[in-house]
């Protein structure tokens, strides 16, 4: 075992699961400077490659090769299949992260002979099978996420694994109680899973109070769970059938309270139906509107309706219903709703921006999507579709997917998947109650990383491709840790574009926003970078005076008060990273240099946040 064997192991995964890494070339250099890896004492000790494409099937006898492997991270990409078993020869690795990917099967045994093992991510892929005891024997074990795979049966007791401090399971198919060593996690680590109870989730049917017997179903009915039989068929479940009176008490409680709660819901969503707005030219409405567009985002009422077809420009109406008007997918995405669907569905609007304005809407059939209705969008109809197809090719995790777009001569609409946490300027902007939980160093830096590589991303497309409009509003929350960039591209469909709404983030060169390049990105991010660290809007940074420009601020305070004066207080009283810190704002006045030659690429942003996360999370 060298590092000869190392890269040869390296070049073989290259081969089967990365053709495109052309820059792995065992021809030109040692494998420790390629992309994503990392050597110590001359041996491979780290694989990092999130987001990058892979795809395919992990080979087996390669991975197995690398025998001084600590990390392994693939997450975010398109792996399918089985995790090779030779994985079991890697005794070194601690951290195994292969979240949001298309494996299957089993939960692959070779992790149970890794005794360093401390943390698995396994979360948003296609495992299935049960939960295998074996895991208490991984005893160093203290971040284990299952979550969003198709997992069943019992968990089983994790008694041995007292490091666990990290743990998710929600949205698999697990049924009977939770063990006794799980029921101080939280109740999110069990969401989404209707056969599943006990502390923290509602108790077991039958349950004496506070301690479940196991293989018990809750009885109580949930929206869209009907209760069914115990789950332990050997009859371990017998208790079931007597209930104490006050188990009895609690279940009438909540049956009334479940009840409820279900009339409220349909009284709230009936009465949202119909809210997007019709043109009542075209369609006669269905019952009057309950709610007018911009009422449930908490905006102004609008003096009058908003409806979807009044000319935005000049013209008459022009979104009518006739089913001569489609909409056109883009991708490969089929036709899962048409124009008659967003027409019909409940709408709300989310805000009005620099391009038009964005509403959710919430189809009858069940999809949500974010509808983009573009003002000043006068482009020639052949150009326009050419653009937006260029839009929708760029494919990405760390980009919020264009599915469909309508075009008529008066009327423009993008639909975009709905991402429904929010964006990063309500996460840090936002109305703070009681319930507010500070965003940690990790959070933050998680959330950097994820719209460096959305950008990075669009800037690998093309030596002039850039995104335009780099802000907080347009950075969406897709995880704890993870966000989206939105509206890529939208400045080269819009023919008048207002300057105003994003000044705070454009850099000095640009004077004209469809003229902008990827330097101009890189600072509009730098100073994103300055407000996710400071807390402070770019456009109220300084004792919330209107002017003061947050980069100059921040470049002139001495560093030796970045703590006291610019960080934002809910990270200095974490106490933790303090160095990371500095080098992400260090990275952020970089990015924020005057002349567009000074700031670095938004790869190197990347590649620099990419080592500061990895120094907070181990990830
Ligand atoms: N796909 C989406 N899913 C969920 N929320 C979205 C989506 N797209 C936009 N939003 C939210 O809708 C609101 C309005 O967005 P919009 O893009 O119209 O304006 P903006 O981001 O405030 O400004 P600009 O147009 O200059 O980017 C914002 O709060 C944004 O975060």
């Amino acid at each position: 075992d060298d590092l000869t064997s190392d890269q040869a192991a390296l070049v073989a995964f290259r081969n089967a699961v990365a053709p495109r890494l052309t820059e792995w070339n065992s021809s030109n250099s040692s494998p420790c400077s390629w992309k994503g890896i990392r050597c110590s004492s001359n041996r491979v000790t780290h694989i990092r490659l999130p987001a990058i494409g892979l795809y395919g099937e992990l080979p087996s006898g390669v991975l197995g090769n690398l025998t001084a492997l600590q990390v392994l991270s693939l997450r975010h990409n398109f792996l399918t299949g089985t995790i090779p078993s030779d994985l079991a020869r890697c005794t070194q690795l601690t951290i195994i992260n292969l979240d949001s990917n298309s494996f299957s099967g089993d939960i692959p045994s070779a992790i149970f002979s890794l005794p360093l093992l401390a943390s698995l991510t396994l979360s948003n892929n296609n495992f299935s099978g049960p939960f295998p005891a074996d895991f208490n024997n991984m005893t160093q074990l203290n971040t284990l996420y299952l979550q969003y795979n198709q997992l069943s049966g019992e968990i089983p007791d994790l008694n041995n694994l007292t490091n666990l401090n990290n743990f998710n399971v929600s949205y698999n198919n697990f049924n009977g109680s939770v063990p006794a060593s799980l029921r101080n996690m939280s109740a999110d680590s069990f969401r989404g899973m209707t056969q599943l109870c006990g502390q923290p989730l509602p108790p077991c049917a039958g349950a004496p109070s506070s301690a479940p017997a196991p293989g018990i179903v809750p009885s109580a009915p949930t929206p869209g769970n009907t209760p069914s039989a115990p789950v332990n068929p050997s009859g371990g479940g017998g208790s079931s059938s007597k209930l104490s009176g006050g188990a009895i008490a609690g279940i009438a409680v909540g049956s009334v309270v479940g009840a409820l709660m279900i009339l409220v819901l349909l009284v709230f969503f009936c009465g949202k139906r119909n809210a997007w707005p019709k043109d009542p030219a075209t369609k006669p409405m269905v019952g009057a509107p309950a709610m007018r567009p911009g009422e449930m985002a908490g905006l102004p009422k609008r003096s009058s309706a908003y409806p979807l077809g009044e000319p935005v420009g000049s013209g008459p109406a022009s979104v009518a219903t006739s089913s001569s008007k489609k909409l056109s997918f883009v991708g490969n995405l089929s036709r899962v709703y048409d124009l008659e669907d967003l027409l019909r569905a409940s709408a709300e609007v989310l805000g009005k921006g620099t391009f038009g304005t964005t509403y959710k809407a919430i189809l009858e059939t069940g999809p949500v999507v974010a509808v983009k209705r573009l003002k000043d969008a006068n482009l020639p109809e052949k150009e326009f579709r050419d653009k937006v197809s260029e839009l929708g090719a760029m494919q990405n995790p760390y980009l919020v997917p264009l599915q469909a777009y309508y075009y008529s001569r008066d009327e423009k609409l993008l639909v975009y998947e709905y991402v429904p946490m929010g964006s990063l300027s309500s996460l840090l902007h936002g109305h703070r109650g009681s319930d507010h939980m500070p965003l940690s160093f990790e959070a933050r830096a998680g959330i950097a990383l994820s719209a460096a590589r959305g950008i990075e991303y669009i800037h690998s497309t093309g030596p002039r491709a850039s995104h335009g409009n780099i802000k907080s509003s347009n950075v969406l929350l897709s995880g704890l840790n993870e966000a989206r960039i939105a509206d890529q591209g939208l400045a080269q469909l819009v023919t008048t574009p207002s300057l105003n709404r994003s000044a705070r983030y454009r850099a000095p060169e640009v004077t004209d926003i469809r003229k902008i390049s990827q330097k101009a990105d890189v600072y509009s991010f730098g100073v994103l970078l300055m407000e996710l660290l400071t807390g402070r809007t770019p456009s109220n940074a300084v004792n919330n005076e209107e002017g003061v420009d947050l980069p100059r601020w921040v470049q002139s305070v001495p560093r030796d008060k970045w703590k006291t004066e610019v960080f934002d207080l809910e990270l200095v009283k974490q106490q933790t990273a303090e160095q990371e810190m500095v080098l992400l704002l260090q990275l952020a006045i970089d990015c924020t240099a005057q002349h567009p030659d000074n700031r670095p690429t938004m790869y190197e942003v990347a590649s620099r946040i990419d080592e500061i996360f990895l120094s907070v999370s181990g990830q």
